[in-house]
């Protein structure tokens, strides 16, 4: 019990609610709206296979279950279908079917968002939803049905995930997936975005950790005369390749050869064709023949050539190239290398590295690896065009929902890798900050922000207020502009408006000559080393390392800066990306060069943006937000600036769904290494969760820490202090009317205002449970429904 008569232990206790608030469904009813209750009522929720929770209005919070449950199928989905919001259990179909009956009602754009650590069930939840909303409302011509959508998702699963330290079956690209319906409600077209695939990804290989899982299916999986053709019938594993692991256990490479032949299945299931197949494992088999070829130096000289020449003919062949000519574009003319005195006219548009002076600084190992990344995108950019061809139709279409998946927040030190965060985890990490800072602005800017200009009054605790904790403060640390236009009074002023965020930092140091990691980070402590910042960001003991306090201090993360300014610099790795995009697109081979090129110009083509380009970019066909949105940053995007294309590109996801009406799912980890369940504890996944969950299961200190991260009680709290639901005078007044018989109002209305407040007391409704603002009245128009049905019952 709090005592009264003690402030500071009052401070420290937290009051409990009484039992009949036990699994309460949405945890803005609590009585008492604390974090331990909240804490209390997700635990036991969990604890009754109950891993949905609402937290206001757009929120759900899911908890990863670690094992499947029965609680999703065509049954379940009827339960759902045609519901309205408030007549829902919490539940992803109960998110999707919202979205669904809000699109309807106000034909205005709508999306779900899923956020969350890695492995915390922001796919699988993405998948139910659309799953839902496409069970329940159908296709027009069956432009998309239930099994085309599982193809997408194993075609897309091979080419964009791999496992991770936290999860066996990490996304490592962002998806908009955008249902568009017609008038009728119906799914009329589809298609998908992909953006900031994490494709350098194709030539690492990480400790514990894979490369895409389509190469290994590949590899490993492609048998009879293909498996020649593609000349993988002599791999022995054992080969020096300087890209992929190819150590598998015998019962590995089995599983393999199901899952090869299930992508092959599903591309047709698409509509892929055998020849569009054979194109795509042709370019893949090349990465590996690649990555086998290695380089060299030629002799004593700074010039670079394939160590194993034979392998770089086969990849040649399989480019419809010549070894010569993929020599050339990848270490350039004057390397020697393959090149000989006679060799033909260059038939490639693209000038070599050497013919642009841009060979210096290059390894001729990088300079491979950028060629193997280029590729790699156009790979994975066909496929998404591929998919949308599928998908989309041209009808005319009212209204749609986009649905957003992401690579979840990084965090490699949780599940064992001491080493550091890489440049990449930075880039997924950046974006789930972005996206928390929308959920700020939509749940807790916007709200009070109306309250004001509708001079509604509100209860709000000041000291609440003031401790409101917000994740500007390290957005603005990433991404923040310099501004030139500020009136500068002082000197603190002119170092504050010079100060400009750490992706703008690593870009301008890239190019400085000279520079390094270390003059960055120097840099960037210059800029961020004052006590104001310590907060956010301070020096780690080891080598290059740093640590950024995440998600309001929630997450902290340990990065290893070692190798940053090469990943974000232009060149050279990103004359190799494009070089790669000619190779295919001028390939002799006319199947290839067919399909690379008709993937660039497919009218509805994916917009597949990436951490280094922006290649074949095109955008949806109905959406024009989108198109607006992401033609923005195109400066950055010449540029081939790394750092500010992930900045711009981030701006485009989040304005265009700042313009649709927002739906959360925050996805919830119960245990650092959850998304490890399928291999961790194949028993495990067997089980229910009611019998896994005692604390060793549930783990609270990380459940408390994601609860903050998300800012959820701040938003709960808000919404139970305020009036959440909103409808314009004019409107509640023509919908609630018949409710007051009594009422006689003065034709014609003069003042809106004043004919609303008097219908209100006509209704006799609590005052408490609304306001009426200039333009607005806001409160909980169920109430007045549901008391207009009990008063005629009672008459009736
Ligand atoms: N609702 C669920 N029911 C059953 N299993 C689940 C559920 N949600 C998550 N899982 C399990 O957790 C694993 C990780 O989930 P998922 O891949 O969806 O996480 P994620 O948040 O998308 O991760 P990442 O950000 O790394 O892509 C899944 O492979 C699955 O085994």
């Amino acid at each position: 019990m709090p005592d009264k008569d003690n402030q500071l232990t009052h401070s420290y206790i937290e009051t409990a609610n009484p039992t009949q608030f036990d699994r309460l469904e949405d945890i803005t009813n609590l009585r008492y709206l604390n974090e331990s209750s909240i804490l209390h009522t997700l635990r036991q929720r969990y604890a009754s296979n109950l891993i949905h929770t609402n937290a206001g209005s757009n929120t759900l919070l899911v908890i990863n279950p670690m094992a499947p449950l029965a609680i999703y199928s065509e049954k379940v989905v009827a339960l759902f279908k045609g519901c309205k919001s408030e007549d829902m259990p919490p539940h992803i179909y109960s998110v999707a079917q919202s979205a669904y009956h809000n699109m309807l009602s106000t034909r205005k754009d709508q999306s779900i968002l899923f956020l969350g650590r890695s492995g915390s069930g922001k796919t699988t939840n993405f998948r139910h939803s659309l799953q839902y909303l496409l069970t329940a409302t159908g296709s027009v011509n069956k432009v998309l049905t239930v099994e085309k959508l599982t193809s997408i998702w194993t075609v897309l699963e091979s080419f964009g995930n791999c496992k991770t330290m936290t999860n066996t079956n990490a996304t490592r690209f962002t998806q908009i997936f955008s249902l568009d319906f017609d008038q009728t409600g119906t799914i009329a077209s589809a298609s998908i975005q992909i953006l900031m695939l994490e494709k350098s990804r194709i030539t690492k290989r990480l400790e514990g950790e894979s490369s895409f899982h389509v190469i290994q299916r590949l590899l490993f999986g492609v048998e009879g005369n293909l498996r020649k053709e593609l000349f993988l019938d002599q791999m022995t594993g054992n080969e020096n390749n300087v890209f992929f692991n190819l150590h598998q256990k015998h019962e590995d490479k089995q599983r393999m050869q199901v899952e090869f032949g299930k992508i092959c299945a599903s591309m047709s299931a698409l509509g892929i064709g055998e020849v569009e197949q054979k194109v795509l494992w042709s370019v893949l088999a090349a990465l590996y023949h690649l990555g086998n070829a290695g380089a060299n130096k030629v002799g004593n000289s700074s010039r670079y050539q394939f160590a194993n020449p034979q392998s770089a003919q086969r990849a040649a062949h399989l480019l419809g190239t010549t070894a010569e000519e993929l020599s050339r574009v990848t270490f350039g003319l004057s390397s020697g290398g393959m090149v000989t005195p006679n060799a033909p006219r260059q038939p490639f548009r693209t000038p070599s590295p050497t013919d642009r002076g841009l060979e210096r600084d290059v390894s001729g190992l990088e300079a491979l690896e950028g060629l193997v990344i280029g590729l790699y995108a156009e790979v994975f950019n066909a496929v998404a065009s591929m998919i949308n061809k599928s998908i989309s139709a041209s009808t005319y279409t009212v209204s749609s929902i986009l649905l957003v998946d992401t690579p979840g927040f990084q965090n490699p030190a949780t599940c064992g890798r001491q080493t550091g965060a890489s440049f990449e985890d930075l880039c997924h990490n950046y974006l789930q900050e972005r996206l928390q800072l929308l959920y700020h602005h939509t749940n807790l800017v916007a709200p009070k922000d109306r309250y004001l200009q509708e001079n509604i009054d509100i209860d709000l605790d000041e000291h609440e207020h003031d401790n409101l904790i917000n994740p500007l403060p390290l957005v603005n640390l990433l991404d923040k502009t310099a501004q030139n236009t500020v009136v500068r009074t002082s000197q603190n002023d002119l170092h504050e408006a010079d100060r400009r965020g750490m992706l703008w930092l690593l870009d301008e140091e890239a190019i400085y000559p000279g520079s390094n990691d270390e003059s960055f980070l120097e840099r960037l402590f210059t800029h961020y080393g004052d006590r104001d910042h310590q907060l956010l960001l301070r020096k780690a003991p080891g080598n290059n390392q740093i640590i950024l306090q995440h998600l309001q201090g929630t997450n902290p993360v340990l990065y290893n800066c070692s190798g940053w300014l090469k990943c974000s610099r232009e060149n050279p790795i990103c004359y190799h990306i494009r070089a790669g995009v000619t190779i295919l697109q001028e390939s002799h081979r006319d199947d290839i060069n067919k399909l690379f090129v008709t993937a660039k110009g497919i009218g509805a083509s994916s917009f597949s943006g990436s951490l280094v380009g922006i290649e074949g970019s095109q955008s949806l066909r109905r959406a024009s937000s989108i198109r607006r949105t992401f033609t923005a940053g195109t400066a950055a995007i010449k540029r081939k600036s790394i750092c500010l294309q992930t900045k711009f590109t981030v701006d485009g996801l989040v304005e265009t769904l700042r313009r649709t009406k927002l739906r959360f799912v925050q996805c919830v980890l119960p245990q650092h290494n959850a998304g490890l369940c399928e291999i961790n504890s194949p028993l495990l996944a067997m089980k229910p969760a009611s019998t896994l969950n005692d604390d060793g299961i549930l783990n609270i200190p990380l459940l408390r820490s994601q609860i903050r991260g998300g800012q959820i009680l701040d938003s709960v709290r808000l919404q139970k202090l305020g009036f959440p639901s909103f409808l314009p005078l004019g409107e509640f007044r023509r919908r609630f009317r018949l409710l007051a018989p009594d009422y006689k109002p003065t034709t014609p209305v003069l003042d809106e205002r004043k004919a609303v407040e008097d219908m209100l007391l006509a209704l006799d409704m609590e005052m408490t449970s609304y306001r009426v603002g200039l333009s607005q009245v806001r409160g909980c128009f169920y109430s007045i429904v549901g008391s207009f049905t009990f008063l005629q019952t009672k008459k009736g």
